[in-house]
């Protein structure tokens, strides 16, 4: 077993009832796949858009599985059952409001409708959790701009060390005094 746990949860009425492929799930493990040189191991939940199966997921995903980071994938818009922003609100002990602001900047470039995305970070624990959009091609759009400071952030809350592959995705730490 691999020190490095990484959950993946997407929150989809449809890809959770298999009327689609959950193709933004995936996207999110293959990244991982490319971006990291340290071994890890993915625990993945595909689940319906309903906020206390959001929490109790993200809960059993940071406490039980002990995952370091979490990603969710959709759900985060101003639809009725869009309620991931909330859940990730209610499970986490401090709020990371960065990791949205930067991913809805870099989002612009690709649509005028990223400002609807109310994608959030915080910290459960020991466990990072980070909500993307829903649409497949928006994963790698936001992992890419903010994939750079988590593997200092999972360290900062006393994560294990995570490796990149440099070659395609540069982590910073700042340089020890
Ligand atoms: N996990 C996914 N895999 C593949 N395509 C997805 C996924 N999530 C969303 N999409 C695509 O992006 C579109 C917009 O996503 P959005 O999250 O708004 O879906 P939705 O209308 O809330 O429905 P649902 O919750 O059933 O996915 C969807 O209509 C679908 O084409
Ligand atoms: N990078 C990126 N961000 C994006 C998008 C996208 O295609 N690419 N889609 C936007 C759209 S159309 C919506 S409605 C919101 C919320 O999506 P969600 O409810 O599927 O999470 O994310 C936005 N952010």
């Amino acid at each position: 077993m691999s020190e490095i746990k990484i959950g993946v949860i997407t929150a989809s009425d449809r890809a959770s009832k298999g009327i689609y492929e959950d193709i933004s799930g995936v996207a999110i493990q293959d990244t991982m796949k490319d971006y990291l040189v340290s071994k890890f191991e993915i625990v993945y939940r595909c689940i319906p858009d309903e906020q206390d199966v959001l929490e109790e997921t993200m809960k059993e995903l940071c406490d039980e599985e002990g995952c370091c980071l979490v990603v969710t994938t959709g759900g985060t818009g101003p639809a009725l059952r869009d309620v991931t922003p909330e859940a990730t609100e209610n499970v986490c002990e401090k709020m990371m409001p960065g990791f949205g602001e930067l991913m809805r900047q870099v989002s612009l470039q690709y649509v005028p409708t990223a400002i609807l995305s109310r994608q959030t970070a915080g910290i459960r624990g020991k466990s990072l959790i980070i909500n993307l959009p829903g649409k497949p091609k928006s994963i790698r759009e936001c992992l890419d701009a903010v994939f750079p400071a988590v593997p200092y952030c999972i360290d900062l809350i006393e994560g294990p060390f995570i490796e990149t592959n440099e070659d395609v995705i540069k982590a910073f730490r700042p340089k020890a005094k």
